[in-house]
């Protein structure tokens, strides 16, 4: 697919869990990344952890990136990272333990720089530590409310009666403050990267990321991760505006993400679209060619495959006889807030 390169924030408290979750997303087949790591004191320590796996790399360092001026230069990194030479598949931020997901989400949405979407905040959550550190009084933590993802970690480090009570309660917090959330249960961080980025190929180039091809082999054996679901549909002919929109505003139950190149018809003319929508933030750009094939994907850890293939067939085929201004509008809004 063509387009912004998404932009994936990692948050979590102190030693929660992010940069074993960031070494693993790196070690994904194929993957090509950016990575911003902001270290915290003046010692880099995550910077080292991650060398020599990543294909393009910035550091942004002296504190934490939503308290420097002008977020510590975070646009300039994003703006030399996201470069169409560079073909990234994604950018991914880790920002350190101390940094507030709240300020760094308004960071993020309002950066000035062009060729980036945000593309959703993953909350790591260490189990052992969180309701003696993140979430210690009544009332909800407000980090809950920007995270499109949460992934608890350290669930291995529990006793067995203990696990299940402090997922559920842990579940329940989250969904209280954010029931749009999606919620993974993962080991150091070994979540599905399709759940938050698609690779352009899975094969490395060759003579190309060698040291990341040696660090992706080496870790094959030991990664295990439960694989996302995904259900999609060919599109052959135009869809209706009025029932992507629709799609896009309401997400079959299950679905983290929702992605499509697609021909959308206005009265007797074609446009060509391109939709992200991530843990319901929905990114709609247009496309320079007014195609008609293309496609719609849904990817979800829970996602009811057969149903959610039904709600995309349903769009495929949602009757485009009748002229739709009105829906029409409704993407080309999306679209404005989107640029
Ligand atoms: N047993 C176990 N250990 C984990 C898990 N996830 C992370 N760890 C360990 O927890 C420690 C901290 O993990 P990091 O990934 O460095 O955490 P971080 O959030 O990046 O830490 P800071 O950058 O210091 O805020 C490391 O020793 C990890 O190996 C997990 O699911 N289970």
């Amino acid at each position: 697919m063509t387009g912004k390169v998404p932009l994936i924030a990692i948050t979590g408290f102190l030693g929660a869990g992010k940069t074993s979750l960031l070494n693993h997303l790196l070690r994904a087949p194929g993957a090509r990344l950016g990575v911003v790591v902001n270290d915290f004191g003046t010692i880099n320590v995550d910077a080292a952890l991650v060398s020599g796996q990543i294909d393009e790399a910035s550091t942004i360092s002296g504190g934490c990136l939503c308290c420097l001026p002008d977020a510590g230069g975070l646009d300039d990194a994003l703006a030399k990272l996201s470069q169409p030479k560079l073909r990234l598949d994604a950018i991914l931020v880790e920002a350190s333990g101390a940094a507030d997901p709240l300020a760094l989400d308004r960071i993020i949405r309002f950066s000035k720089v062009p060729r980036i979407r945000a593309a959703g905040i993953v909350e790591v959550i260490d189990a052992v530590e969180h309701f003696r550190t993140v979430d210690r009084v009544p009332e909800l933590p407000l980090r809950y409310a920007v995270a499109s993802l949460i992934v608890i970690g350290k669930t291995d480090l529990l006793s067995e009666h203990e696990r299940e009570a402090t997922i559920r309660a842990i579940r329940e917090r989250v969904l209280e403050r954010n029931p749009g959330a999606a919620i993974v249960i993962a080991r150091a961080g070994q979540i599905d990267p399709a759940l938050v980025f698609d690779t352009a190929t899975e094969e490395d180039p060759l003579d190309e990321l060698p040291i990341a091809q040696l660090l992706r082999e080496a870790a094959v054996e030991h990664t295990h991760h439960d694989h996302a679901r995904a259900a999609s549909v060919a599109l052959t002919e135009p869809v209706s505006p009025s029932a992507l929109v629709d799609l896009l505003e309401q997400p079959p139950a299950g679905a983290y993400r929702i992605k499509g190149r697609i021909g959308v018809r206005r009265g007797e003319s074609v446009h060509g679209f391109l939709v992200n929508v991530v843990g319901g933030t929905i990114h709609v750009t247009r496309l320079a060619d007014a195609r008609v094939e293309g496609e719609l994907v849904a990817i979800g850890m829970e996602l009811d495959q057969a149903a959610t293939e039904r709600r995309l067939e349903n769009v495929a085929r949602a009757s485009t006889e009748e002229p739709d201004t009105a829906g029409f509008e409704r993407l080309q809004r999306y679209r404005r807030l989107s640029s």
